[in-house]
């Protein structure tokens, strides 16, 4: 009986002992498998099966980390001509409109593995004095990218300065232009209450916002000041339209599901909306959501 009992002891001992050492030979093969596993990607798998052109998840890494690293200076020569980097001229601009967002839209543009971002607004086309350093120097500040990665920039002033659709032109003819738009009423205020900020945190007082958006004979809308000028989409956007046809914008954007017609200023007055008697433009001016026209 007593031998009995141990035979099955040493039976349950074997098969717990087997068990353990199962479980252990399995953990460590794992554990060298994880190694090499890549990491999983959010992207991975919405679009299918990767193509050959597609960009390997190494460099979304190093976007995050090694490249970061570049853009901050703490390269050197020899670490980026190793990784193959280089500072490219950018393919897409965003070129408005203040106020408009652009900050966010080139922010979630910059997730994307295939783009890499001017963290600074640079400023090249609508100022004479950059301007006239030249194209070299405009590529100099480009971020550190690799060479199939697209490079953008956003200087919501572009919109709104004469000479740079041409200037634009000049430099690639095919270039894709973002422009989101908002509400102009609302991007206006916007607008003024950016300024009024800065004015405060000088402590210098500012006009109100009525006093600088109504003329006072007319009591009409005041197109002269900058903050309303910008919100006139139209007569910016007829200055690009001589150089990059309509036929090469899209448009996207939503409807809105309600309208209202009139907005609050920052001392608390409603004033209206603006309109067009131009239809489609009417159409963007209407729209409260964000819309955006890509000239591709
Ligand atoms: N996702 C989204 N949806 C709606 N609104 C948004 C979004 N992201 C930014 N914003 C608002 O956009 C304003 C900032 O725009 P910009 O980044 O173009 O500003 S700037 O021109 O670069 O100064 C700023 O507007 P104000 O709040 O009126 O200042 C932001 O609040």
């Amino acid at each position: 009986m007593l031998f009995k009992q141990q035979a099955l002891l040493r039976q349950k001992l074997f098969v717990l002992g087997s068990l353990a050492i199962g479980s252990l030979l399995y953990l460590v093969a794992r554990v060298g498998s994880l190694d090499r596993l890549q990491p999983l990607c959010p992207i991975d798998g919405r679009f299918g099966p990767r193509g050959q052109d597609e960009i390997p998840l190494r460099a979304l890494q190093f976007k995050r980390g090694l490249l970061h690293e570049f853009r901050k200076g703490n390269a050197t020569k020899e670490q980026i001509r190793l990784h193959n980097l280089v500072q490219q001229l950018p393919k897409a601009i965003i070129i408005g409109v203040r106020k408009g967002g652009t900050r966010a839209l080139l922010e979630m543009l910059n997730l994307h593995p295939a783009v890499v971002k001017a963290s600074q607004e640079i400023h090249f086309f609508d100022n004479d004095e950059n301007y006239a350093k030249g194209i070299e120097w405009y590529r100099k500040k480009m971020p550190f990218s690799y060479p199939h990665q697209i490079t953008i920039e956003k200087s919501p002033a572009y919109f709104i300065t004469e000479e740079v659709p041409e200037r634009i032109y000049k430099m690639n003819s095919s270039i894709k232009l973002l422009i989101i738009v908002r509400e102009p009423t609302t991007r206006a205020i916007s607008d003024y209450t950016q300024v009024l900020e800065g004015k405060e945190r000088k402590n210098k007082t500012y006009y109100k916002f009525e006093k600088l958006a109504i003329d006072p004979n007319t009591c009409e809308v005041n197109t002269k000041y900058k903050a309303v000028r910008t919100s006139i989409y139209t007569k910016h956007l007829e200055r690009w339209l001589k150089y990059f046809p309509i036929e090469q914008f899209s448009y996207r954007g939503r409807r809105p599901a309600y309208h209202r017609t009139t907005a609050r200023t920052p001392a608390g007055r409603e004033v209206p909306k603006s309109s067009s008697e131009d239809k489609s433009v009417q159409f963007i001016l209407q729209c409260h959501q964000r819309v955006l026209l890509l000239a591709i």
